[in-house]
């Protein structure tokens, strides 16, 4: 083993004890932004150190497949970072479990008895995107504009209440803006920086802060809300839906004990985080950032536009049998992954010991960073990397479901999303729809050159400016 006499990645030089996050924390840009900014400098292996935590950043296709392929077993663990601690009932989730016996039996549960059941939730998928049909109709009779960020929040969130919990919310109640803010409050939590995650003495600055207290008070209410869906769900004159929820089925295998862990009433807590967390922003972000791309580039838009309308001809909706037929469509939701990933530096990972990928040696619990938005711009991977070109894609095998590393939306590996397919099914029904119902205009006074591609830090890149059109209904 070479490990000893390896040197480590390179990286700019950092200053006594706070590393390289005074950095991180001057730059203007996001933090992919940032860190591709530094892989263009110094490769597609750089490492820094945050405070006390050494950190390393994965910038190119060849480099990933060396992490999460040739190396994945060495790179496969979640750092435990405060947030996620707290609001994961202490890792027992997914997401958030170090790599252990506990994580490979967890994964399997999800794997088998959740994400499998993308099928079987179709309906719900259907029935909501139709709802959203209307709304936008209504709307379009008097060319009022549609915040189509708002729309595409509230219908990922529906899907998600349907499948989590089998309930529907009105999308102006009460109980539904308590969702939407616990899942807001939530995603803030768990992308917030914490003194205590890279200076392991510095808790008091959290607490002086207020960090800990804010992420009591959304823990605590948090708990509040599973307790009050799993109280309800066993009540036995409960009226089930059609399909068993995601909590039924939990239930169910605790009941049935099922599972070779003690499966206990805060996992299923922990795993209801999950489903809420990465499965609603990703969705909603992915239609937005591909309308957004479709809409400065006339030309994609009206291919994308012929495809639907002939395909799908005078039948009024498209629905999930008719998608596998749309090719192009497909290319523009892979083109938008490539250009405007989603979850940009995938979930943090940490290596579970010390040790070496492309010749250079990582100690053991360095915090690694894939930064698949800069893999997309990988000029080793892409020609003309900046451009908007779905044809790219067209007779191509290139995919996102994990082999081809120069496309990771999803990530790779052990941890790839378990939720892909849940999350494009989606996706890709939402956009179809929306461009064979409707075509699509800047609203009065705006020009395309209005559309910006601002982003919001954050677990998920949201657009920070609403997406706001007119809609006319095609006849
Ligand atoms: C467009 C939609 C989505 C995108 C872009 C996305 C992206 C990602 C990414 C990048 C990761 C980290 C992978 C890695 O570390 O290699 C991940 C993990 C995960 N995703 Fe998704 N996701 C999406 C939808 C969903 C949905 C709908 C669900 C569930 C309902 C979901 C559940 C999860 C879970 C549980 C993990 C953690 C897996 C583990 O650590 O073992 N995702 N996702």
């Amino acid at each position: 083993n070479l490990n000893g006499v390896l040197p480590f990645p390179p990286g700019p030089p950092g200053l006594p004890l706070i590393g390289h996050l005074h950095m991180l924390m001057s730059d203007n840009s996001v933090p992919h932004i940032f860190l591709y900014k530094l892989s263009q400098k110094y490769g597609p292996l750089v490492f820094l150190r945050f405070g006390f935590k050494p950190t390393l950043v994965v910038s190119s296709a060849k480099m990933a497949e060396a992490v999460m392929k040739t190396h994945d077993l060495d790179f496969c663990s979640r750092p435990s970072l405060c947030g996620a601690r707290r609001l994961s009932y202490n890792a027992s989730d997914l997401s958030f479990s170090p790599y252990s016996d506990y994580w490979r039996e967890m994964r399997k549960l999800c794997v088998v008895h959740l994400f499998s059941r993308v099928q079987k939730y179709r309906p719900i998928r259907e029935d909501e995107v139709a709802r959203l049909v209307q709304k936008i109709c209504r709307l379009s009779i008097d060319s009022k504009p549609v915040n189509l960020s708002e729309a595409m929040m509230c219908l990922s969130n529906s899907i998600i209440c349907r499948v989590g919990f089998g309930k529907r919310y009105d999308d102006e109640g009460a109980e539904r803006s308590r969702f939407d803010g616990l899942l807001k409050e939530s995603e803030a939590m768990l992308s917030c920086f914490s003194f205590s995650d890279y200076f392991p003495f510095m808790g008091w600055v959290d607490r002086f802060t207020g960090f800990f207290s804010r992420l009591e008070k959304t823990s605590k209410e948090l708990d509040i809300f599973y307790q009050q869906l799993i109280n309800e769900h066993l009540d036995p004159n409960r009226q089930k839906p059609e399909q068993e929820d995601i909590l039924d089925v939990l239930l169910r295998i605790q009941k049935d004990r099922d599972f070779p862990f003690d499966l206990t009433i805060d996992h299923i807590k922990a795993i209801l985080m999950d489903v809420f967390i990465a499965g609603t922003d990703t969705t909603a972000a992915t239609v937005i950032w591909a309308m957004c791309f479709l809409m400065i580039n006339p030309k994609c838009l009206k291919k994308t536009l012929a495809e639907v309308r002939d395909l799908i001809g005078t039948k009024g909706f498209v629905n999930e049998e008719d998608i596998q037929g749309l090719t192009y469509l497909k290319a523009v939701i892979k083109e938008t992954f490539r250009l405007q990933t989603t979850v940009p530096l995938l979930v943090p990972r940490e290596t579970l010991r010390k040790c070496s990928v492309g010749g250079y040696q990582v100690p053991a619990k360095t915090l690694v960073y894939v930064n698949a938005w800069a893999i997309g711009r990988d000029p080793e991977a892409w020609e003309n990397p900046e451009e908007f070109c779905p044809e790219r894609f067209i007779g191509s095998s290139i995919d996102y479901k994990g082999l081809n590393f120069e496309l990771i939306p999803f990530g790779a590996g052990r941890r790839v999303c378990p939720g892909m397919h849940m999350g494009v099914a989606a996706v890709e029904l939402a956009l179809a729809n929306l461009l064979y119902k409707f075509d699509w205009e800047m609203s009065t006074g705006m020009n395309k050159k209005d559309i910006d591609f601002d982003v919001v830090p954050g677990l998920t890149t949201h657009k920070k400016n609403a997406l706001i059109l007119v809609a006319r209904k095609i006849k």
